[in-house]
C-alpha cells in the first residue's frame, strides 16, 4: 500500500514539472514574436492611398528641397532652336503675298487691253481702292500711270508692267528709313538696352510678334529680354515666355494676375539694364482705342519705362485684314504714344496689301516689319522693292 502511494506521488511531481516546463517554453516563444498586425493593415490598400502615404513618408529634407509643384506637373521646357537667318526673309516669304499679288495681276491685265476706255480706267481705280490703298494714293497712281502710258503711247505688256512697278514703288516709298532703332543708350547710370514697346488692339498679333522679333534679334547675334506687361490675359505671359524659351531668351513677368502693367514693364527695363542685354521687348495688353482709361494706362506704361531708359521704338501692330477700321485704331494709338513704326501682321492671305501705303500716310511712320504667317520665322523686315515685285509678279 505504501509503495503504491509513493508511486502516485512520484508521478504527480513528474506531471507538475512537465506542465510547468511546457508553460515556460510557450511564454518565452510568445515574448520573442513581433506584435500582431493591426487588422486594417491586412486589407489591400487603394493605389492613391499608397501614393499619398509614400509622399507623406518622404524624409523632411526631400520635401523641403521641392516646395512648389511636383516635378511631374512641370511642363517640359521647349528645346532651344536656332532661328532662321534674317537676310532675304521677305524674298523667301514672297509666295505668301499671293492675295496682294492678285491685285497686281488684275491691274496688269487691265493695262494690257488695247485702247483703254474710261470704263477700263474706272476698273483700274476700283481695283486699287479694293486693296485698301486709300483715296489719295489711288488717285495718284491712276493719274501717273495714265499720263505715262499716254506719253509712251503703248499698251505693250512689258512697258505697262514697268510703269506700274515704278508708280507703286513711288507710293510705297523706298526712301523711308525702315530700320529698327536698336542702339543702346547711356546716361549717368551706365549703358541701357534699346527698349521696344509693342502696342495695338486685341488679337492683332502683338505677343506673337514680340516672340518672332526676339528670334529675329537672336538670329542677328543680339541678346534680348522680354517683358510681359500684358497682365489682363493670364495666358499671354505664358505664351510670351514659351516664345522666349525656344530661343533662350528670359521673360520678366508677374505671378499676380491683373498686376500693374507699368510695374512689370519697369522691372523688365531695369533687369535688362542689370543683365546688360542689347534689347528689351515689352508686350502690352490689347487695348480698345475707344476706352480712354485703358489708353491713358498705355501712356503711363511708357512714361514709367522711361524713368529707367529711353524707349527706342514704339511699334504699332496692325492686322492687315482689318482695313479702314485698323487705320482708325492706328490714329488713336499714335495720339497716346509716339508710334515710331508699324508691324503689319497677317499680310499672308490678305488681298489688302494697299494698307501698307494707307497706314504710312495716315501716321507718317513707315511699315518696318511684316507678319507673313503663324510660323516662328514668318516675320520679315519690310522691303519696298520686294513687296512691289511680289505684287506685280
Ligand atoms: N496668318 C497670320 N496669323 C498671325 C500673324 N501674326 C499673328 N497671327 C495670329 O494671330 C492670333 C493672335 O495673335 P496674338 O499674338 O495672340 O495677338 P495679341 O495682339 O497679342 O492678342 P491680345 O493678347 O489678345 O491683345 C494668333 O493666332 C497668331 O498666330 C501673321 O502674320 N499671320
Amino acid at each position: 500500500m505504501n509503495s503504491l502511494v509513493l508511486l502516485y506521488v512520484i508521478l504527480g511531481i513528474a506531471a507538475v514539472v512537465v506542465i510547468g516546463a511546457g508553460l515556460y517554453w510557450v511564454k518565452r516563444r510568445h515574448d520573442s514574436l513581433p506584435p500582431a498586425p493591426d487588422q486594417s493593415q491586412l486589407e489591400p490598400r487603394q493605389p492613391e492611398e499608397q501614393a499619398g502615404k509614400a509622399a507623406a513618408e518622404q524624409p523632411e529634407t526631400q520635401a523641403e528641397a521641392k516646395p512648389s509643384t511636383p516635378q511631374a506637373h512641370e511642363p517640359a521646357k521647349p528645346q532651344v532652336v536656332e532661328p532662321e537667318p534674317v537676310a532675304g526673309r521677305m524674298q523667301r516669304l514672297r509666295s505668301r503675298l499671293a492675295g496682294s499679288g492678285k491685285m497686281g495681276q488684275s491691274l496688269l491685265s487691265i493695262l494690257s487691253r488695247a485702247d483703254l476706255s474710261e470704263a477700263d480706267w474706272e476698273e483700274f481705280e476700283e481695283t486699287l481702292l479694293m486693296a485698301d490703298l486709300g483715296l489719295d494714293a489711288t488717285q495718284e497712281v491712276l493719274d501717273s500711270v495714265r499720263q505715262q502710258l499716254k506719253v509712251r503711247g503703248s499698251a505693250d505688256a512689258a512697258v505697262a508692267k514697268q510703269v506700274l512697278r515704278q508708280e507703286l514703288l513711288k507710293i510705297v516709298d523706298p526712301t523711308l528709313d525702315r530700320s529698327l532703332n536698336l542702339e543702346r543708350t547711356s546716361d549717368e547710370q551706365g549703358a541701357h538696352p534699346a527698349v521696344l514697346l509693342m502696342v495695338g488692339v486685341n488679337g492683332t498679333g502683338k505677343t506673337t510678334t514680340v516672340g518672332k522679333l526676339a528670334r529675329l534679334l537672336v538670329a542677328e547675334g543680339k541678346t534680348a529680354l522680354l517683358g510681359a506687361a500684358d497682365t489682363f490675359r493670364a495666358a499671354a505671359a505664358e505664351q510670351l515666355a514659351t516664345w522666349g524659351e525656344r530661343v533662350g531668351v528670359s521673360t520678366v513677368r508677374s505671378e499676380v494676375e491683373g498686376a500693374d502693367p507699368a510695374s512689370v514693364a519697369f522691372d523688365a527695363v531695369k533687369q535688362g539694364h542689370s543683365e546688360d542685354v542689347d534689347v528689351v521687348l515689352v508686350d502690352t495688353a490689347g487695348r480698345l482705342q475707344n476706352k480712354s482709361t485703358l489708353m491713358d494706362e498705355l501712356g503711363k506704361v511708357k512714361r514709367v519705362m522711361e524713368k529707367q531708359a529711353p524707349v527706342s521704338e514704339v511699334l504699332l501692330v496692325l492686322d492687315a485684314t482689318t482695313g479702314q477700321n485698323g487705320l482708325r485704331q492706328a490714329e488713336v494709338f499714335s495720339q497716346v504714344v509716339d508710334v515710331t513704326g508699324v508691324v503689319l501682321t497677317k499680310l499672308d492671305g490678305s488681298a489688302k496689301g494697299g494698307i501698307v501705303v494707307a497706314v504710312q500716310r495716315a501716321l507718317g511712320v513707315p511699315v518696318k516689319l511684316v507678319g507673313l504667317g503663324e510660323g516662328a520665322d514668318d516675320l520679315a523686315p519690310f522691303n519696298a522693292e520686294d513687296f512691289v515685285d511680289a505684287i506685280i509678279g
